[in-house]
């Protein structure tokens, strides 16, 4: 991907962090994930009292997307921090990796991690998600 690119999607994402409602981890997260027609969707973690609730800022950003119709994705980026404060890189649960799987390709689609503009990682799914199982594998 190219650097340009990368440096606007941590820039929504960290946007994001202002929104996330975090009342009992106080752990902001922010995510933005590019479509392949080129818009960005973006999403901060949702936390509820009953706790299992809780959905992440990857998972808003990915529902968003798909509620409006939109299934194809190249890149997500992924920001978090104690008080939104970004000092280590902030890697999406099992759960969200589970979600990129059913609508992204592992090979290709990348995940990138970052603490700020010039400090950031980029995997594929496939990195993150080993052997994952996904609607391949009932096809
Ligand atoms: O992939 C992840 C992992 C955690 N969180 C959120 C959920 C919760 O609000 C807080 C602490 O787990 O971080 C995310 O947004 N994304
Ligand atoms: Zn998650």
């Amino acid at each position: 991907m190219e650097k340009k690119q990368i440096e606007e999607m941590i820039d929504l994402a960290i946007e994001q962090l202002q929104y996330s409602y975090v009342p009992y981890s106080h752990f902001h997260v922010g995510a933005a994930l590019l479509a392949k027609d080129g818009l960005y969707y973006t999403g901060c973690n949702i936390e509820n009292a009953a706790y299992t609730p809780t959905n992440c800022a990857e998972r808003t950003a990915f529902f968003k997307a798909i509620s409006e119709g939109v299934r194809e994705f190249d890149a997500i980026c992924i920001v978090g921090g104690k008080d939104g404060v970004l000092t280590e890189y902030a890697a999406p649960c099992g759960v969200c990796r589970q979600v990129m799987m059913e609508f992204c390709d592992p090979k290709t689609f990348k995940v990138i991690l970052a603490v700020s503009k010039e400090q950031y990682d980029v995997y594929t799914l496939e990195e993150l998600l080993p052997q994952g199982f996904g609607p391949a594998n009932l096809a």
